[in-house]
């Protein structure tokens, strides 16, 4: 202090005057420092983020905005937010590669014809739900393609979201139990079940939208059209016997990985089944009622705002055809052919579906 006093003392008014100002100007840019306003590089946006996960700045963007309760949510803010150029005002760039791509944590398997579609489609306004859009028919088709190949089609997801998809043959495939098995046994399967003899209707309107000069329903559906015997050699009639393809299924995985959906409910009450899939699924509920409205001229239930849109939308003509006409000696047939199965059904799962 003594010191800096001699020389000031020996300095001359203007000079005193300029260290005057420079100690002013000094000390102002300390304050300011130590209010934090003088970083000169932008911060990085989400380093917290790194402790959070523990992930060494692996996929930072995939652990972006962690702290909020979903991070499908989080996606979208950013996106709403931020300039959509692929650069931020903060250098942060926004690729649409979020998040890594996994194998399915739950997997639609059927039944065709059951409601496959809308189920997904439904799940798919959840934030944690990703979901191919196409069946990969991975594990009767393309198993040999490998597991990388099928991992690959998956959408990338973020902590916390579940990856899905539906291939219905899956669940007649005899393999697939197995080979879903060997990816993972902690999958967990849904099957949407669907009256059997409705079912096989709409799988028979169908095939004669693609082959207008098919047979009669009741000349495939009959071996014998005399003694009235069942041909379970045609695949519309096959699937239907639910329980037998059910014993396949439950001889790698217990009941509490599969879930059934009830197709009807499925239309008439699609809320409350949601809400059970949820569950299963381990999801909040966020899809409810009010995702839901009846349209009338469809006859079916459609979506207020599916994903990827704010327009309400259903599903399109392959979906909710109107059948042909099927004679009722051959439906009443048809209903004693499967009730012994269904009554196993029943029994196997612990769910009446009500077709008897
Ligand atoms: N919301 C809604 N909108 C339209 N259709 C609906 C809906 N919910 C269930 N369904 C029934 O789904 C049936 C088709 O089943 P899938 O999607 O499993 O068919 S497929 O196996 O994927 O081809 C389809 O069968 P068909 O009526 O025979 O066309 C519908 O009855």
């Amino acid at each position: 202090m003594g010191c800096s006093k001699w020389r000031v003392g020996h300095l001359k008014p203007q000079s005193k005057l300029s260290v005057f100002l420079t100690m002013i100007i000094f000390f102002t840019y300390l304050f300011y420092c130590l209010g934090g306003f003088c970083e000169s590089f932008p911060r990085p946006l989400f380093n917290h983020n790194r402790a959070f996960h523990g992930n060494e700045g692996k996929d930072a963007e995939r652990v972006a905005g962690a702290h909020e309760a979903s991070p499908g949510s989080v996606v979208r803010e950013q996106h709403s937010v931020w300039p959509h150029d692929g650069t931020s005002s903060r250098n942060i760039p926004i690729a649409n590669n979020f998040g890594s791509k996994k194998f399915p944590q739950a997997i639609i398997i059927g039944v065709k014809k059951g409601g496959t579609r809308a189920l997904l489609e439904f799940l798919r306004i959840h934030p944690d739900v990703r979901a191919v859009g196409s069946e990969p028919h991975f594990f009767d088709r393309f198993y040999h393609k490998g597991l990388e190949w099928y991992r690959n089609m998956m959408p990338r997801t973020l902590e916390g979201q579940i990856t899905m998809e539906k291939t219905p043959s899956y669940f007649i495939t005899k393999e697939a139990p197995r080979r879903v098995f060997s990816m993972s046994r902690q999958t967990k399967l849904i099957v949407v079940v669907r009256d059997p003899v409705t079912r096989t209707v709409s799988d028979y309107t169908q095939t004669l939208t693609k082959s207008p000069t098919l047979p009669s329903f009741q000349n495939l559906a009959f071996r014998n059209s005399t003694t009235g015997l069942i041909d379970t050699t045609w695949s519309a009639i096959r699937i239907g016997i639910y329980a037998k393809h059910l014993e396949n299924w439950l001889r790698y995985f217990p009941l509490s990985h599969l879930l059934f959906v009830s197709g009807e409910r499925l239309v008439s009450d699609p809320a409350g089944e949601m809400g059970r899939v949820q569950d299963f699924l381990g999801l909040k509920r966020v899809i409810t009622d009010k995702h839901f409205y009846f349209n009338q001229t469809k006859g079916f239930p459609c979506l207020k705002k599916p994903e990827g849109s704010s327009r309400p939308r259903c599903l399109g003509k392959s979906k909710g055809r109107p059948h042909p006409h099927i004679p009722s000696d051959v439906i009443i047939r048809l209903r004693d052919f499967y009730r012994p199965f269904n009554l196993k059904l029943y029994q196997m799962t612990g769910h009446n579906f009500g077709w008897d």
